[in-house]
Formats: C-alpha cells, sequence, structure tokens
C-alpha cells in the first residue's frame, strides 16, 4: 500500500479538487435552480412561522392567518420535495459526468501509472469515491450556504423583534460548534476504520474465491475459512464502536439541544414578561429557536461526510492530475519500410535499471524471434516497439525514424500485438475479433482468419456462430483457443509489423505450426517479431536475437545462432530430447 503513490494521503488540496470540478461539465443551471428554490424556502419558512405563531398565539381570522398559514405551508412543501428532487438529480448527473470525465481519463493514462497502482482500487475511485464527490458537494457543500443563508433569514428576522434577542439565538452556537467538531471527529475515525476493514474484507475474499482451485488442491480450506472470520470479527467490531459512538452522539446532541432551550426560554420568557415582545412574537421566536437548534445540529453531519469524502477527493483528483498518453500528436505513421532499430536505448522499471545503452536491430520484412532466459527483457522489448512504456534514454526506430515522432494512435493502429495473456472481452466472438479494428470485416472474411489460425470449425460448432458469447475474459474458452482467436484479431488488422508474445505456447504442436504457417503466408513481406520458448516455435524464424540480462548476447541468421550460441543450443537439445 505504501508504494501506491496516488493513494498516499495528501489532505487539503482543494485547488485540484475546484480544478477537476471544473472540468467535469457539472449541471450548473440546476444547482442554480436548487440554490433559487432553497433561497425561497427560507424565506417562506419565516413566513410559516409566523402565521403559525399567530394562529397559536389566539388570532384565528381565516383570512388574515389561517388561509396565508395553510398557503405557506402547502409552498414550503411543494418547494421542499421540488428543491429535493432538484437536488438528487444534480448528484446523479454529477455522478455520471464525474464517472465520464475520470473514466476517460483513467484509459488515458500509460501503462507504467496501472502498473505503480493496483487496478482494484482503481475501480472503486470511478464508483465509491466519485459517489462520495458527488455527495460531499450536494450534501455538504451547497447544503453549507443555503442553511446558512436560511440561518440569516431567521436571525434578521429575530433582530427585527429586537436587536438584543438576536444573541440569544447565536450564545449556543460556539458550543455547538465544539460538539459537532468532536463528534465529527469521533464518527469520522470510526467510519474510516470501518470502511477500511470492510475493504480487507473484500479484498481478502475476492482474493481467495479467485483462487479457490488453488486452496482446494492444497487442502487449505480450514485455514482460508478462518482467516475470512478473522477479517469479519474485525469489521463487526469497528461496525460495534459505531453504534457505540452514535448511541452516545444522539444523547449528547439533545443535551446540547435542551440547553440551548433552556437558555432560549429564559431570556425569551423576560422579554415576554417585560412586553417587549407580544404572544405572538415570543411563540416565533421559539419556532426560529427550534429551527435554528435543528439547522446547527446538522453540521455535525457536514463534518463527518467532509472528513470521510476527504480522502476520495485527494484520490480522484490526483488520478486527474495525471499525464495522459497524447495518442493524436505527431506524423501519421504510413507503411513502415525498414527494420526495426534500438539505439542506446535505457529503460529501467523504477530504479531497477533493465537495458542500459541497449543497441539492436531487427530486419524488415521477416519473421524474428527473440529468445533467452526469464526475466532477460524479451516482453518488455515488445512493449517499447509498441510505445507502451516510455523510454529513459536513446531511441526506438523504424525505417530509420524515431518512433515516438508518429501519433501514437496511427503509429499502434500499424501495428498489430498479441501480448501474453490473449485479452478477451465478455461478449462475443465476433465483438471480440472486431474489437478496434475500425472496419467491420464481412463473415468471409472472419472466415479466412479464423480458418488460418485454425478455429474456423469451432465457431462452425457454436449454435450461434461469430455471436456466441465467450464468457468473462474469454472464460468459457480454452487456453489455446482464446490465443487463436487473438492472433486471428491480429491477423484481421492487417498490420504491417506484428508482434507476437508467446502468442502461439498454450497450443499443441499441430496448431502451432498451422497456425505459425498461416502468419508466415498472411505476413509475408512485413515484419514480424516474436517471443519464443521452445525449440518447435524458434524454428519459425529467420533471424534470432538472444536476450540475457537486458543485453544482447547473440543476433543474427537462425541457423547460424542456432549453432553458435549456448543458450539456443541448450534450447535446441532440450526440445529435442523432448521429442
Ligand atoms: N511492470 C514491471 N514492474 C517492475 N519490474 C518488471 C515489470 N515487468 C517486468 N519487470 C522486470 O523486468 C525484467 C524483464 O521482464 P520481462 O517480462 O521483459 O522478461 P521476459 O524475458 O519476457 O521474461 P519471461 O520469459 O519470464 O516472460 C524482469 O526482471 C521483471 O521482473
Amino acid at each position: 500500500m505504501e508504494t501506491n503513490a496516488i493513494f498516499r494521503k495528501n489532505y487539503g488540496n482543494f485547488r485540484r479538487f475546484f480544478s477537476m470540478l471544473g472540468k467535469a461539465d457539472l449541471p450548473y443551471l440546476w444547482i442554480i435552480g436548487y440554490l433559487a428554490a432553497s433561497a425561497v424556502i427560507a424565506k417562506v419558512g419565516v413566513n410559516t412561522t409566523e402565521y403559525s405563531a399567530a394562529l397559536f398565539a389566539g388570532n384565528v381570522g381565516l383570512t388574515a392567518v389561517v388561509l396565508p398559514y395553510f398557503f405557506y405551508q402547502i409552498l414550503s412543501l411543494v418547494l421542499s420535495s421540488v428543491s429535493g428532487l432538484i437536488n438528487n438529480l444534480c448528484e446523479a448527473r454529477m455522478d455520471r459526468n464525474l464517472r465520464r470525465m475520470v473514466w476517460r481519463k483513467t484509459v488515458s493514462l500509460p501503462l507504467w501509472f496501472y502498473e505503480n497502482n493496483n487496478p482494484k482500487e482503481l475501480l472503486s475511485r470511478i464508483t465509491t469515491d466519485i459517489s462520495s464527490i458527488s455527495n460531499l458537494v450536494m450534501k455538504v457543500f451547497i447544503p453549507i450556504f443555503t442553511t446558512a443563508y436560511a440561518s440569516f433569514v431567521i436571525l434578521l428576522k429575530v433582530s427585527s423583534y429586537d436587536g438584543a434577542l438576536m444573541w440569544s439565538l447565536v450564545v449556543a452556537l460556539p458550543v455547538n460548534i465544539l460538539i459537532s467538531f468532536i463528534l465529527g471527529r469521533l464518527q469520522f475515525g470510526v467510519q474510516d476504520l470501518i470502511n477500511r476493514r470492510n475493504a480487507e474484507l473484500t479484498a481478502s475474499i475476492a482474493e481467495r474465491t479467485n483462487n479457490l482451485m488453488l486452496i482446494k488442491s492444497m487442502g487449505t480450506e480450514t485455514k482460508e475459512s478462518g482467516t475470512g472470520e478473522e477479517r469479519m470479527k474485525a469489521s463487526y467490531r469497528a461496525a460495534g464502536m459505531n453504534i457505540w459512538i452514535t448511541g452516545l452522539a444522539v444523547p449528547i446532541q439533545a443535551i446540547a439541544g435542551v440547553l440551548q432551550t433552556i437558555v432560549i426560554i429564559l431570556v425569551g420568557r423576560g422579554y415576554y414578561a417585560s412586553g417587549t415582545l407580544s404572544l405572538t412574537e415570543w411563540i416565533a421566536y421559539y419556532g426560529f429557536a427550534v429551527q435554528l437548534t435543528s439547522i446547527l445540529s446538522g453540521y455535525c453531519g457536514y463534518w463527518t461526510s467532509f472528513k470521510c469524502a476527504q480522502g476520495a477527493v485527494d484520490r480522484v483528483s490526483q488520478i486527474m492530475a495525471e499525464h495522459s498518453e497524447d495518442l493524436g500528436v505527431g506524423d501519421t505513421m504510413g507503411s513502415p519500410t525498414g527494420g526495426i532499430h534500438f539505439e542506446k536505448v535505457d529503460f529501467s522499471f523504477g530504479a531497477k535499471p533493465l537495458f542500459q545503452g541497449l543497441d539492436l536491430d531487427i530486419p524488415a520484412g521477416r519473421i524474428t524471434a527473440v529468445v533467452g532466459p526469464s526475466g532477460s527483457g524479451k516482453t518488455t522489448l515488445l512493449n517499447l516497439i509498441d510505445r507502451l512504456y516510455p523510454l529513459d534514454g536513446g531511441a526506438v526506430q523504424i525505417g530509420g525514424k524515431d518512433t515516438s515522432e508518429y501519433s501514437l494512435a496511427s503509429f499502434r493502429r500499424a501495428l498489430g500485438y498479441v501480448t501474453q495473456e490473449s485479452v478477451m472481452y465478455a461478449g462475443t466472438i465476433r465483438d471480440n475479433l472486431l474489437h478496434g479494428l475500425g472496419r467491420i470485416p464481412s463473415d468471409e472474411e472472419l472466415d479466412e482468419a479464423c480458418a488460418a489460425v485454425g478455429i474456423l470449425d469451432y465457431v462452425r460448432c457454436q449454435p450461434m456462430g461469430y455471436d456466441a458469447p465467450v464468457g468473462e475474459s474469454g472464460a468459457s474458452l480454452s487456453g489455446g483457443q482464446r490465443q487463436r482467436f487473438s492472433v486471428a484479431h491480429a491477423l484481421l488488422k492487417k498490420p504491417d509489423c506484428l508482434l507476437l508474445d508467446e502468442a502461439t505456447a498454450a497450443m499443441d504442436i499441430d496448431g502451432k505450426a498451422g497456425v505459425w504457417a498461416s502468419i508466415r503466408q498472411v505476413m509475408a513481406g512485413k515484419t514480424v517479431v516474436y517471443v519464443a520458448h521452445d525449440a518447435q516455435t524458434i524454428r519459425n524464424a529467420d533471424y534470432l536475437i538472444v536476450l540475457r540480462d537486458g543485453r544482447v548476447q547473440s543476433s543474427g541468421e537462425r541457423d547460424e545462432v542456432l549453432a553458435s550460441d549456448p543458450f539456443c543450443r541448450e534450447m535446441m537439445e532440450n526440445g529435442e530430447e523432448e521429442r
């Protein structure tokens, strides 16, 4: 958690928060509507209180008191319902707009950002944190203004009875604020603990349900259920503390309210007894005092919500402050001619250097395999060609031109990349094959691509054909089938340069041979770079590069390197033995 830069506690950065709100296309007109309705409600509330005071003081004139009282009561009710509705609508719209903005930002962030930040935590930024922020704005910030205005209207009215009388309402203010502050801090502390305990419980359960197969095969069910129960107990203890503190807060606030009422009654009684206040004013004064007390006790809740949302504000505004990848800036990449050249490339993951001054040539129009021991930098090499990470130094060139001069969008369109994971989305086979293609190929073309990778028979066996669902992340497919669809998808893209990271590793021997024959045919005359791990796959290459510890150990024509490089010789010998 400490390594997670964006989740560092950095309270108080409200400049970033307001700049984020400024970009969120907030429903300003609705907010203004809400503020206007609240201002009218404050005024109407004063009238309602005064007419009800007159009524209870015995003035029961139908047109002078009773009808206006009904009118203001109904108006107040209608306006309160409308303003409540507007507030909720504003909050929902704000949720939507903020989520849209943060999601757009999130997908445009560079890859390293996701590696430095836990993706599961990022999900909760877009869901829970944004809800807290919308709630903070609509249920705390804006009501602070509206209730402050309502208090001001009440105080103004009371001061119109007698200037000094107003101070009797204000005198209890510091005590109320202090109580709100202390209770708010306590409640925030416990709420924060509950959130952390619940997050730990959720993460623990999610991790274990994802690894049920491992738990069962290791026979650790009892141990794991004990771990889950410990987390549940911790969560229960935090909830218990919350119940006690809330239970304590209610009588404390009630006692503070009673004390204030005593002050109000004693002061008001004196004014009434001396004839400074009429009976109607005395009742109205009491009504205003009760309203003001209830407004002030609401500030305790504002404080808690504010403190709870502060972390969310900080986390989300830090995401928004990150630099996005600029997809459109640079030259448009046409069909690259010429090989790939690494010119004194430096690259490190954090403080750990991987490539230092790496020089490397990958010939154009040929198939090049990158081999080497685990951790030697093969995958990273492909990632750097695809510009998934920024270089620390040096340049990667294609056809003599620095790849960073091309716009990312056109560059990545020209390249096809099948990664180690063969990522698939929950959708249909067609959705996955068409994903990001920017065109809709005919079924014949889909058939051709699927036949090339030996998966057409599988598609034809599906009652829904290309419209058959593949399950969450392609869960209803085998690893080899996912790889075949991923290669088919890359071939449909018709790339000028194809990168494959162990893209056939999960296929059987015959399957691999068929797929490689198709790749050779479809990519004839174009550049293919792939990571190979076994003796069979390595034979598909024309050219070989052997990496070791981030350096090129050997490179050259396949047969020459196979004969001379000790790592390749060992790999081939092991491969022969396995046959
Ligand atoms: N996201 C990352 N953050 C930190 N270090 C990383 C990251 N990705 C890779 N590395 C490190 O960089 C080195 C090279 O990793 P890379 O995945 O490129 O190796 P590889 O040769 O493809 O390995 P394998 O054959 O096991 O897939 C390794 O030491 C690895 O631990």
